[in-house]
């Protein structure tokens, strides 16, 4: 877990993060493969957006977490190729723009859908690639950049165009939290933390370094080329719930079943499964699914998904909910069904570790 600079003002750990499952599913995920290509955040202002994408880079080795500003330049995303001294006969010389920057890291775009296409583009290539690669006149220079893309954006204020979305590996839906339990955990967690947030973050330092070991391994397996084989089954899954979103072109399957093995990973199961495939599936399928098309219908669980419960505390700490529900233990559901939450995410003593096939 890389250490928080001292110039910079202390992290609220991700551990600490209440309710919004759906998020802090997708931005692990994310983070277990890069090459998922991102997550975009819809929802709005005050949700922890930027808190949990913070939070994220904390739990990756050394991981920059680097923002984009509003305004900025292609050049000053990509980086800028010096021509003169090319010309000059000298070697090539490259500046390092934000996603050199960002790379092994975290690149948070708040407001994604107000930047221009052209940039936005550059981002998903890379995000997808995980290599960015400048030209000018002849002359091209690539770098790894291999980071996290969380983009945010607020519907209301203009939508991104389906081609983009397309590319934006998952996505999430925040909605405000309207339960007031829910409410008074988050604001008496905030204040605590700013009330004294080395207190704080060593309540959660247990926590945290149990998160960061087993995104850690979970990065590890699905690094490794044989490792989380996938059947038919889990193709057959994943087309299925494709067809059933109509969505178009072929992105939407590729997508999942990265995923679903990321997700695999995480769990620490040996091989991806069609489980695997429907507890992912609605975050790369809710930016996809065609207008008018409405989601498989939710499995009933318990507790309900319509109310998710709170992620797990220590008996008394913050304030916050009930333990959650050991949702890894639940029984397969046929296809076709879609579970949003999958909360036991942060459930410490999960394995870090695969099981055995
Ligand atoms: N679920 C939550 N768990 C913990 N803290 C939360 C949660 N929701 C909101 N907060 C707190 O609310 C404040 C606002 O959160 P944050 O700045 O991350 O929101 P945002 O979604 O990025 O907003 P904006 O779109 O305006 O940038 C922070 O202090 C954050 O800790």
């Amino acid at each position: 877990m890389s250490a928080p600079e001292t110039d910079l003002p202390p992290l609220f750990p991700f551990a600490a993060i209440a309710g919004q499952p759906a998020l802090r599913q997708a931005l692990l995920l994310a983070a277990v493969d890069p090459r998922i290509g991102g997550v975009l955040v819809e929802g709005p202002r005050g949700t922890a957006k930027s808190t949990a994408a913070r939070a994220l880079a904390e739990l990756m080795p050394a991981a920059p977490f680097v923002t984009l500003p509003l305004g900025a330049s292609l050049e000053h995303v990509a980086g800028t190729l010096d021509l003169q001294q090319a010309l000059a006969g000298h070697a090539v010389r490259f500046a390092p723009g934000l996603l050199a920057r960002a790379d092994g890291g975290v690149l948070y775009v708040d407001e994604i859908n107000l930047l221009p296409d052209a940039l936005v583009d550059v981002l998903l290539d890379a995000a997808a690639s995980g290599v960015n690669v400048v030209e000018r006149d002849g002359i091209s220079h690539r770098h790894a950049a291999r980071f996290v893309l969380v983009g945010t954006m607020n519907p209301e204020e203009g939508a991104l165009r389906p081609q983009l979305l397309d590319r934006l590996g998952l996505a999430v839906r925040l909605a405000n939290v309207a339960d007031l339990a829910e409410r008074q955990a988050i604001v008496r967690a905030r204040l605590q933390f700013e009330a004294d947030p080395a207190a704080f973050r060593a309540r959660h330092a247990a926590e945290q370094a149990a998160l960061a070991e087993r995104l850690g391994a979970a990065r590890a397996r699905v690094q490794a080329p044989d490792a989380l084989p996938w059947s038919d089954a889990v193709l057959q899954a994943a087309g299925a719930l494709c067809v059933q979103a109509q969505v178009d072109g072929l992105r939407a399957d590729l997508v999942l079943l990265r995923a679903a093995r990321a997700w695999a990973a995480w769990q620490g199961d040996a091989q991806v499964t069609p489980v695997h495939v429907q507890a992912v599936a609605e975050l790369a399928l809710v930016h996809r699914r065609k207008p008018g098309v409405p989601p498989p219908d939710p499995v009933p669980a318990s507790p309900p998904a319509a109310d998710p419960p709170h992620p797990p505390r220590a008996p008394g700490a913050d304030g916050a909910g009930p333990p959650e529900a050991d949702w890894g233990a639940m029984p397969p559901e046929p296809i076709g069904t879609v579970r949003l939450a999958v909360p036991e995410l942060l459930t410490s003593s999960a394995p870090a570790t695969p099981k055995k096939a």
